[in-house]
């Protein structure tokens, strides 16, 4: 059995993004920047965001991190958001969700400009995904992809991959590249019936439920791929996937832990898009 670390992968996709930047730089050309607007004072918003300026960092692209308070309006916010669009330097802008409760996240993703919708979000983007144009694709499921590409899934034909979570981030932009790869993929959610007996046939199995350990091992196909998609925070405050990994290792032929799963290479995958972003950027300004 193997375990795919996220944590590994991404260092190495890291190095050939860095590589990139450095011949840039030798090149004597604009940086890619990624700007990340944080609106209020969660702290594992927080947390998140910084490690994606630390990423950026580490590959040498630049961040701008916009902290905005708490009491921001659903103006202001949008203002902001009109104002990086504009912004030649700015490639790439991610709003950090979830956004506190008295603002509209969905005419603020829809006010981003697709060209800049690093995250995949904007309708644009999901509708290019689901209709096979290029655009920018959820870095969630990307990562998941690269690390099923890791153990050498990339030609999916005859399999079956059962995909657990229906939500617009991962579950189904993720079904969409799973199909597009070939594979028969199977949404199931909440309200599925008998979801053991689905996963049992799962060559592939995706998690992204929100429930800590609920994929025990009798769900598992033998010499499945399981991704555990889950990060659950457990009242020790550690981390927790919605797989129970432990018990599930030895029947799987590969999965991902949590933490130093999937989680790491999301935050890779967003600096992979801001890249794109600013390659496309520099064809149209430069
Ligand atoms: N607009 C937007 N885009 C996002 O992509 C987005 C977001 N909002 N809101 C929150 C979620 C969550 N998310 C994670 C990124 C990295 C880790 C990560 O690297 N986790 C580490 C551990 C981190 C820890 O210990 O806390 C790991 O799994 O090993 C986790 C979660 C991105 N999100």
């Amino acid at each position: 059995m193997e375990i795919i670390y996220g944590s590994e992968l991404s260092q190495k996709i890291k190095g050939e993004l860095k590589q990139e930047i450095e011949k840039l730089q030798k090149d004597g050309r604009r940086l890619p920047v990624l700007s990340v607007i944080l609106v209020g004072d969660n702290p594992a918003s927080q947390s998140y965001v910084k490690s994606k300026a630390n990423a950026c960092t580490s590959i040498g692209m630049e961040n701008r991190t916009i902290r905005m308070p708490h009491s921001t309006t659903q103006q202001e916010l949008l203002n902001e958001v009109q104002r990086l669009n504009e912004d030649p330097q700015v490639d790439g802008i991610l709003v950090q969700l979830p956004l506190p409760s008295h603002l509209d996240e969905v005419s603020v993703v829809d006010a981003i400009s697709p060209d800049k919708d690093v995250d995949g979000l904007h309708p644009v983007n999901a509708g290019k995904l689901l209709t096979g144009r290029d655009g920018f694709v959820p870095c969630t499921p990307l990562g998941v992809m690269e690390m099923l590409a890791s153990v050498g899934y990339t030609d999916l034909s005859g399999l079956n991959a059962v995909v657990i979570g229906r939500s617009n981030l991962v579950g189904k932009p993720l079904s969409l590249l799973l199909q597009k790869q070939n594979a028969t993929v199977t949404m199931a959610h909440s309200r599925t019936a008998d979801l053991k007996a689905l996963c049992q046939q799962a060559d592939i199995l995706i998690a992204a439920i929100g429930k800590p350990k609920k994929i025990t091992a009798d769900y598992i196909k033998e010499g499945a791929v399981v991704i555990d998609v889950g990060i659950n925070r457990m009242e020790d405050d550690k981390l927790c996937g919605d797989v129970d990994f432990e018990a599930i290792k030895e029947k799987a032929k590969a999965i991902t832990p949590v933490p130093k799963g999937v989680g790491p290479m999301t935050v890779c995958m967003l600096l992979k898009n801001t890249l794109k972003a600013y390659k496309e950027h520099e064809k149209i300004y430069g």
